[in-house]
């Protein structure tokens, strides 16, 4: 991979052409799913006429390729442009593309840093309504990396709502707001069970925990996802429940975060433009 002329200068963050806007997901706790909604989302937004990107910044654990069902290596064009793999109506980066199989990626933070930069850079993104970035786990690198390069639009934040998660949640709503990124929604997910012979709602990790957070930290709650296996086993088969269309009971609800969620986005898109630099 070619490394960018920073030579130890920090660049300012720029605006991709052609990109209108970049959505950073996160969730501070690992495994609350935070790629399953940035998937069902990424194909909700795009069924709902955008041109979605997604980029998995999850360099340690991919997970996106086996979620989204692509396996392919990306093209390379003339001008050693990245080609992104093109699944689901959702153009899709993620370095489980380029190196494949369970082999740990094992780098030291600046090489990570010009991963991130190049899946923003030197990608041939196109046109897009929206780039969404599924965050590793935790909170830190990835996240600088981001809004040292580019302008972010702002950030979602993704919990279970057990204490747990949130605690880890707060975290990630703390630290966006430390590198003045505006939380454009909080989503819960596993938020309960509806047992399938008695259609009883169970609630497993405390259902409201999360919209509580949201209303607490004063930051928009975009809804809740239900744990339910099929939700578990589209992502494993690479066929993200939100492809059964907003009909689904299930889908439907990553249909009615993408709608708030592009209110939102389209809102701060308007109000935004101020590149803020952290220092
Ligand atoms: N609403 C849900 N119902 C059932 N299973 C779910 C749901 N959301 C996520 N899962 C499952 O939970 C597991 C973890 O989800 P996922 O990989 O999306 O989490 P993550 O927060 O991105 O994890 P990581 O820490 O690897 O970044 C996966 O097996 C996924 O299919």
């Amino acid at each position: 991979m070619a490394h960018g002329p920073t030579h130890g200068i920090p660049q300012a963050p720029l605006p991709l052409p052609g990109v209108s806007k970049i959505i950073a997901i996160g969730s501070g706790k690992g495994g609350v799913g935070k790629t399953t909604v940035s998937v069902n989302l990424a194909i909700a937004l795009a069924r709902a006429g955008q041109k979605v990107g997604l980029i998995d910044a999850d360099i340690y654990g991919p997970n996106i390729p086996l979620m989204m069902g692509s396996s392919a290596q990306p093209r390379v064009g003339p001008q050693n442009q990245i080609i992104p793999n093109f699944t689901h109506g959702v153009k899709t980066i993620s370095i489980g593309y380029i190196s494949p199989g369970d082999k740990p990626m094992v780098m030291r933070g600046p090489m990570l840093h010009q991963i991130i930069r190049q899946f923003l850079q030197q990608v041939e993104w196109g046109e897009l309504d929206y780039l969404l970035v599924d965050l590793p786990p935790g909170t830190g690198d990835v996240v600088i990396s981001l809004v040292q390069t580019v302008p972010l639009t702002g950030a979602v934040v993704v919990s279970t709502p057990s204490d747990v998660a949130l605690q880890d949640g707060r975290k990630a709503l703390e630290m966006f707001s430390s590198v003045n990124v505006e939380v454009l929604g909080m989503v819960e997910n596993m938020s309960h069970f509806t047992c399938p012979h008695c259609h009883h709602e169970i609630d497993i990790f405390a259902k409201g925990g999360a919209e509580r957070t949201a209303l607490q930290f004063n930051v928009p709650f975009l809804g809740s996802v239900e744990l339910a296996s099929s939700i578990r086993e589209g992502g494993d088969r690479g066929m993200p429940i939100a492809l059964a269309g907003p009909e689904s009971p299930l889908a439907a609800e990553f249909y009615e975060i993408a709608r708030k969620l592009q209110e939102n986005a389209e809102e701060a898109a308007e109000r935004g433009g101020d590149v803020i630099e952290i220092s």
